[in-house]
């Protein structure tokens, strides 16, 4: 796929109905998880994005037999897989892409006692430390190794022990891989401090369809008794909660009245309450999720009057995937608010972009930027800009719906890696976007 850019010409509302993709990190980790069983696994509603390719690459390059059985559906036979593969070049280059390739790590050393990785890819937003996934799989029984001069690290065991892990750090990838060696260990494997996400919840229910058990499901403490083998299973990938609140931000900031279909309200935590703090009116559905035309929004204050502030936390705190989203509706929002993005120390320098565009924007450090709303008192300009992250990139793509004339943004390969055909959905309810 060739590196393209995205030409949108703004100011238009947008109106009609938006199925959500299946989780791009739901995704990333039951595809992982298909290396733990010689038998059939069948995953349905697999997001159709750049990195779903990528990593489907990698698991035939492993040996994998990958059926596609309809649009968004594969069948996945783990029956033997090439441990050498892991050596070779194609693997190095492909998994380096992708943050998603560090989760072959869990299932390869719980199957077959060894695994490698290069140093994997993903967003460029601040340091990205592994630490949590290794000491946990070292806890495990395994024999860790980190190759310097390559970048390269490497885990052996002959034998995977259930132990108690108090984790490092609520990780959620990390957690996924300790997870999927656990379960194959012998005796019980207590995770403390372990990320819940759905989609961690989703992955532990398909492993317990396999065979696996699993006691602790939403919470962070696990018990986990393994097992010798797990068996096939059928399973189905939740809609991407991260694009539902992209799509939310896009209407608010488009002045849209848009429906997203099918949202399966009741997996989506926090999210719906943190955009009726920015003053989005959400009008739930049974299992859609409706936003009526608004003329303005306006960002709520706390009960004492001070300056919202939307922070990012571990789940079921307010996920770090939707910050860009949030900090770029509220340029054009009625108030003022502070946007605290902990997790992640260089996810916020796409504000310089936005303040080419017009909007009123202090970056105070790495972690915060103050915005204060234009509460449509001018429209941003479009401008020419380079996406740098995937959520940034969609974060511009709104602003440049938003905005009084053409933008180009380039290197949306960053966009596609996690937004399905994102241009095609859009110009369906009206957007002016074309693939050059
Ligand atoms: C492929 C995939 O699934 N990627 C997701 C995954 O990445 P990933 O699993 O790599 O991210 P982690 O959950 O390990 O950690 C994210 C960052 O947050 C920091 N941290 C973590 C916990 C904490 O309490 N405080 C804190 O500051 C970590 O040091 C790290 O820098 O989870 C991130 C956090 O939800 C998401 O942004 C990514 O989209
Ligand atoms: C940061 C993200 O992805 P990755 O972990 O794949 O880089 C994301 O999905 O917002």
């Amino acid at each position: 796929m060739t590196n393209e850019s995205f030409a949108v010409t703004g100011g238009r509302s947008l109106r009609g109905d938006l199925v959500p993709q299946g989780a791009k990190n739901e995704a990333l980790q039951v595809l992982c998880a298909v290396l733990l069983s010689a038998e059939p696994v069948t995953i349905a509603n697999v997001p159709e994005i750049r990195d779903v390719a990528m990593l489907l690459d990698l698991l035939r390059g492993l040996g994998v037999e990958v059926e596609k059985l309809n649009s968004d559906t594969y069948r996945f036979t783990a029956r033997e897989v090439d441990l050498d593969y892991v050596q070779s070049d194609a693997f190095e280059d492909k998994a380096r892409r992708i943050r998603g390739s560090v989760m072959l790590i869990g299932p390869l050393l719980a199957r077959y006692g060894r695994a490698f990785l290069p140093k994997p890819g993903g967003d460029k937003i601040g340091r990205r430390r592994l630490d949590t996934h290794f000491l946990g799989l070292q806890q495990l029984g395994a024999q860790f190794d980190y190759d310097v001069d390559r970048n390269q690290y490497s885990v052996t065991a002959k034998k995977l022990k259930g132990t108690y892990i108090l984790m490092d750090e609520i990780s959620l990838t990390g957690t996924a891989n300790v997870i999927m060696a656990a379960v194959l260990a012998e005796g019980v494997t207590r995770i403390y401090n372990a990320a819940c996400e759905p989609y961690i919840q989703q992955l532990c229910r398909m492993l317990t369809r396999m065979g696996a058990k699993i006691e602790g499901l939403g919470s962070n403490l696990l018990a986990i008794t393994g097992v010798e083998e797990l068996g096939g299973t059928e399973h189905r990938i939740l809609p991407d909660m991260i694009e539902i609140g992209s799509f939310i931000g896009l209407a608010a900031m488009t002045q849209s009245e848009i429906t997203i279909k099918d949202v399966q309200v009741h997996e989506l935590g926090i999210i719906p309450r943190v955009f009726e703090k920015m003053g989005v009116q959400l009008e739930i559905k049974g299992d859609d999720i409706h936003i009526p035309y608004q003329e303005e929004y306006e960002i709520q204050t706390f009960i004492d009057g001070s300056i919202m502030t939307i922070y990012d936390a571990p789940w079921p705190g307010f996920t770090p995937d939707l910050m860009s989203i949030i900090l770029v509706m509220a340029t054009q929002a009625k108030g003022s608010l502070l946007v605290h993005q902990k997790m992640f120390e260089s996810r916020l320098f796409f504000v310089d972009k936005l303040i080419d565009m017009g909007a009123q924007i202090i970056l105070c450090d790495p972690h915060r930027a103050t915005v204060i709303g234009l509460n449509r008192r001018f429209q941003l300009r479009g401008i020419e800009m380079t996406s740098p992250d995937i959520r940034a990139g969609v974060a511009l793509l709104i602003a440049a719906l938003s905005a009084k004339g053409t933008s180009i943004i380039h290197n949306i390969n960053q966009i596609d890696r996690g937004y399905q055909r994102i241009d095609e959905r859009l110009r369906a309810i009206g957007a002016q976007i074309e693939r050059v």
